[in-house]
């Protein structure tokens, strides 16, 4: 019996068109093994709601067609379901895509979908919010906030908005505890890592494990603006985590009291939360086509 697969395709994601995905779609995929459909958001937050209904509609595969924002949507509603899902990658970051080994290529990536090699992943809490690649808070999330804004996405998108909010950005204070353990940190910015890589090989944790049920607790700690290009070469060389600008603490059950209420980032989703963040993991709790 075929296999039914959901298609699930973001049209603004990575400012790419996907005029040619259908094509792609009855090029790449074998055809005696899936029955294929595809639908396409009409507005932010769509892909979750179209993942829901095709769970409801019972799909076998739902595969986001996007950026790690449209993987979260999708990987929100298949998460603990038993299903599988896939990803095209064609985002501005792909940075789950890329942990995963997932080709870049739109017409590989659809290809590789055929051999249903799939595993499981750890998924990420950031109070009521999964995430699954990397959340947030301090610069990257006030970045995510101001992209989000921004017209033009991509990689240079990110380095634009990188580049002009980096000199002003002040450090805030964070309070982690894990179990007994109470550290009081001052942080450029406190990411949250299950995958490596926020994206486009920009790698903050090189040792994250998406298996491990852990996340690494990446602390960015005050630097003087003439590092920041020294930081930037260390993620691309996978050597953060040798900075001594980043403390890297690998937890699984945690919270982070801020000093205000403002910005964090899931998957680089803006949002605003409280100043108490409780942060957890559900081991291996997404199943994903590798
Ligand atoms: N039809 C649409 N119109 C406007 N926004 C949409 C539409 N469909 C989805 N979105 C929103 O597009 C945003 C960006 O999607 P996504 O994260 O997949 O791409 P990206 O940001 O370019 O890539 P990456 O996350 O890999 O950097 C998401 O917030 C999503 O909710």
């Amino acid at each position: 019996m075929k296999q039914r697969i959901l298609f699930i395709v973001n049209p603004i994601s990575g400012g790419l068109n996907k005029i040619s995905i259908p094509t792609l779609i009855d090029e790449n995929l074998d055809l005696d093994k899936f029955d294929a459909e595809i639908i396409y958001t009409d507005f932010p937050h769509h892909a979750k709601q179209l993942a829901s209904e095709g769970l409801a509609q019972n799909f076998d595969i739902v595969a986001a067609v996007g950026g790690d924002g449209t993987i979260n949507e999708v990987a929100d509603v298949l998460e603990s379901s038993g299903k599988i899902m896939a990803i095209v990658p064609c985002g501005s970051g792909n940075g789950l895509a890329r942990t995963l080994g997932v080709p870049l290529n739109t017409a590989k990536a659809i290809a590789r979908i055929n051999n249903l090699n799939f595993t499981a992943i750890d998924v990420g809490l950031l109070n009521d919010k999964k995430f699954f690649n990397m959340a947030g808070m301090g610069f990257d999330a006030h970045i995510s906030a101001h992209f989000a804004n921004s017209k033009k996405r991509g990689f240079f998108g990110y380095l634009k908005s990188t580049l002009k909010e980096v000199s002003s950005y002040r450090p805030q204070h964070y309070k982690i505890h894990i179990g007994d353990k109470k550290l009081s940190v001052d942080a450029f910015m406190l990411s949250l890592a299950n995958s490596s890589q926020y994206g486009n090989n920009a790698h903050i944790s090189p040792t994250a494990s998406l298996k491990d049920g852990l996340l690494d607790i990446c602390i960015i700690k005050p630097f003087p603006l003439k590092v920041f290009p020294i930081l930037g070469w260390r993620m691309f060389s996978k050597t953060a985590h040798k900075s001594k600008y980043v403390d890297i603490i690998k937890a699984n059950d945690f919270s982070v009291l801020r000093q205000t209420d403002g910005p964090v980032h899931v998957d680089g989703e803006p949002l605003n939360m409280g100043e108490t963040l409780n942060v957890s993991v559900k081991k291996l709790a997404l199943n994903i086509i590798i």
